[in-house]
């Protein structure tokens, strides 16, 4: 309670500090006259801001004042309604100024609210860190110009160093840097909770020590401009009746859009991003879609009693959480100390040294140049840091607008920079080690592995475009024309992990089956969505007549393909030698059982099946029925999942069985079966097996033992396999 309090008396006292400077930065120049006005318009948004913010935050002890991001562009805009309205009089300029205010406050707490109930809070994730910083530093820089031209008899444009050293202007600007600077490195090095409200008491305290030394009067100082003087005594702030704000010209107000626009972009930017920093102060969540809706109704309130809105800013947060507020009684009493100064401070507010009007804007200044232009030199990378740079250079010597556009177009390149420098290749594999699911016999397997330079198969993953495409046709290019490593005939791109494949990445395609072709090197695409295999079509990178380019469902397939092509012209099968198929898998089991003699009564004991190509021999979850040897043909084992989706796990050939599973462990089949090509199968059932156990015990053990050997082979096969793809990930 006792902390609590003290926190929210300070803080108070700093919001109400910020508001007088912010009210006077704003209402400056031609406007100076409704200073006080402009004072007490901002002192009622900070009422409404704390007083709605604190209620309805998920961070109870929240301290929530006028977003200071805003402060410049508010004064720029005043600055650019003045200029746009040289005839009319005073009154409708305010008029103007007020109502762009107070739409701006409208529309921006609609955003806010909009954001916040469809949940977009996490959008500002994805705006690149240094364009945020740049655009941060860029508002440190506005505030600098705009403390700056507060100072009245100080004009910036045409920009002179000599009137900028006059006596009188050096008085204005001088204590209030010092005052800045006390408040930025005072804090760094003394802890003490009253380090702030003991800097603003003192340097007040010095400045009126320093008016009594020199025999200054009041009236001496405020005519010199040195005092704030000249309040009405009737109060601050004073609603604008509908009658006044009719004076407002909207055609003025119609040409601020574009400003407005790029206000509500960082707006919101800034909320989640202050969000951010109270989270890391607070060692808590917040509820990022809850602090939109909390800032959103706030803006709404104040935007509707011609006031601007807020939210929370990690650095008062910091402070305050310092301080020891840890509930809602801080917020209350700040909008509390706003709401007793709005009404009765009018007197009080006569007395304020202008010095602090131009030390707080550059308060902030100094934090953000120092967070962004600083220390951001020893946090980023170099290319980060210049685009930081480019926009507050853009933002002071071309304008504001002009930076966000500067800024965004710096993301995206930045964007697409460090999305190239990503690689979309996942693994990189040759066919030396990276088999289809075929089992082929060892003589076969010597072949692929022997020949295996021959195929250079990338696994693909992420996005693929123009970036990222020319980094893979890089690499593809080098291994093709790297002469240290055998030749490469043929290229085999697998697109299963690919999200997808943009429009600009063709172009790469394009070059690599110009490559391809001059070489003669077979292309092989396996696993392309529909999506990405239109776009390759559409650049002619993929045609169907073409000798060079093939397409395959996965990589399984394009596997397949191209060991056949390989075993083809290394291995030509001895397609048994004109055996028949009985013959010919006689001849097999021969090799491989421990007692040759045996396989001719095994064959005697068989049922001959032909299976048609794509003729299914059995179908998952079938009760099991026997075992069958392949003598000719291909087989292919396959897994069906849910979605229909059918996955093979393995392809047999000649001298392999199926169905060895289910008769060691008398459960149902635990995959289809499929014939790829025209095959022949001869059949075990399960009442001739068990009738061999019982009355040829020899050639039953033989039958088990040549099949332990093949499970053993197998198990051998896989574990190379995936002992080579471990190493290659
Ligand atoms: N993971 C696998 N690898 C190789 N072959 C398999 C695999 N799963 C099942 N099979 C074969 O496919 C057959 C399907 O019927 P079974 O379960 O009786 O016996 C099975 C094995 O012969």
């Amino acid at each position: 309670m006792i902390s609590n309090s003290i926190a929210g008396a300070i803080m108070g006292l700093l919001t109400v500090t910020s508001a007088v400077s912010f009210g006077a930065l704003i209402f400056s120049g031609e406007l100076e006259p409704y200073m006080p006005f402009g004072i007490g318009l901002l002192l009622f948004s900070s009422v409404i801001i704390s007083a709605v913010i604190s209620a309805l935050s998920s961070y109870p002890a929240i301290v929530a004042t006028i977003a200071e991001v805003t402060v410049p562009i508010f004064g720029l805009i005043a600055r650019q309604i003045v200029t746009a309205m040289p005839d009319a009089s005073v009154e409708q300029k305010l008029m103007t100024v007020v109502a762009t205010l107070a739409i701006n406050s409208l529309v921006t707490g609609i955003i806010f609210l909009g954001l916040g109930w469809f949940k977009l809070g996490s959008f500002v994730r994805f705006i690149p860190y240094p364009v945020v910083g740049g655009f941060l530093a860029g508002i440190g820089a506005l505030l600098l110009v705009a403390a700056f031209q507060t100072v009245s008899g100080l004009d910036l444009e045409p920009f002179s160093l000599a009137a900028f050293f006059q006596t009188n202007a050096v008085l204005q600007w001088l204590p209030g840097a010092l005052f800045a600077v006390a408040m930025f490195v005072l804090p760094q090095r003394i802890t003490h909770v009253l380090v702030y409200p003991g800097i603003i008491a003192g340097t007040v305290a010095l400045f009126y020590a320093a008016l009594a030394v020199t025999g200054t009067s009041i009236a001496d100082a405020t005519e010199r401009g040195w005092l704030l003087g000249n309040v009405p005594s009737d109060g601050l702030y004073r609603f604008v009746s509908f009658a006044a704000i009719q004076q407002a010209d909207w055609n003025v107000i119609i040409q601020q859009i574009p400003t407005l626009a790029a206000l509500w972009l960082v707006s919101a930017i800034a909320l989640l991003l202050h969000c951010n920093g109270v989270e890391l102060v607070a060692s808590r969540d917040l509820d990022l879609n809850q602090e939109l809706k909390a800032a959103g109704i706030a803006s709404l309130l104040a935007g509707l009693g011609g006031g601007v809105g807020g939210f929370a800013s990690a650095g008062e947060n910091a402070l305050s959480h310092q301080l020891g507020a840890r509930g809602r009684l801080v917020g209350w009493i700040v909008a509390a100390l706003c709401l007793a100064m709005l009404l009765g401070g009018a007197s009080l507010l006569s007395f304020f040294p202008k010095f602090i009007l131009i030390g707080m804007p550059l308060l902030i200044t100094i934090e953000f140049f120092n967070e962004w232009l600083y220390e951001a030199w020893f946090k980023f990378a170099r290319a980060d840091y210049a685009i930081i740079l480019l926009i507050v250079i853009v933002t002071v010597t071309v304008g504001f607008l002009q930076a966000i556009g500067v800024g965004l177009v710096a993301a995206i390149v930045l964007f697409v920079i460090s999305y190239s420098r990503l690689t979309v290749i996942r693994r990189i594999s040759n066919g030396a080690y990276h088999h289809s699911n075929v089992l082929w016999t060892s003589d076969e397997l010597e072949t692929l592995e022997a020949q295996g330079n021959q195929a250079y198969i990338v696994e693909l993953q992420g996005l693929i475009f123009f970036g990222t495409a020319n980094k893979l046709l890089n690499q593809v290019r080098d291994r093709i024309h790297d002469e240290q490593l055998p030749p490469v005939c043929y290229v085999i791109l697998d697109f299963r992990m690919v999200r997808d494949l943009d429009a600009s990445a063709v172009l790469s395609f394009a070059k690599l089956k110009q490559v391809a072709t001059q070489k003669q090197i077979h292309l092989v695409y396996t696993h392309l969505s529909t999506q990405a295999k239109r776009r390759l079509e559409q650049g002619e990178c993929l045609e169907e007549a073409d000798p060079f380019c093939h397409l395959f469902a996965d990589l399984d397939r394009g596997l397949e393909w191209y060991e056949g092509k390989v075993l083809q012209q290394y291995h030509p099968l001895c397609e048994d030698q004109g055996l028949t198929p009985e013959a010919a898998l006689a001849a097999h089991l021969k090799a491989d059982f421990s007692d040759p003699k045996q396989v001719d009564r095994l064959m005697s004991c068989l049922e001959v099946c032909h299976l048609a190509e794509g003729e299914y021999l059995f179908h998952q979850g079938d009760p099991f029925d026997g075992l069958y040897f392949v003598a000719s043909g291909q087989v292919s084992v396959v897994l069906n999942f849910s979605d229909e989706q059918n996955k093979r796990i393995r392809t047999y050939t000649i001298g392999n069985t199926i169905g060895e599973m289910g008769l060691y462990r008398r459960t149902a089949r635990m995959a289809s079966v499929v014939a790829d090509k025209p095959s022949t199968l001869y059949f075990l059932s399960a009442e001739t097996f068990e009738r061999i156990e019982t009355s040829d015990p020899m050639l039953a053990s033989n039958i088990h033992r040549f099949i332990v050997a093949l499970l053993a082979e197998r198990l051998q096969h896989r574990e190379n396999e995936l002992s080579h793809l471990l190493e290659s990930v």
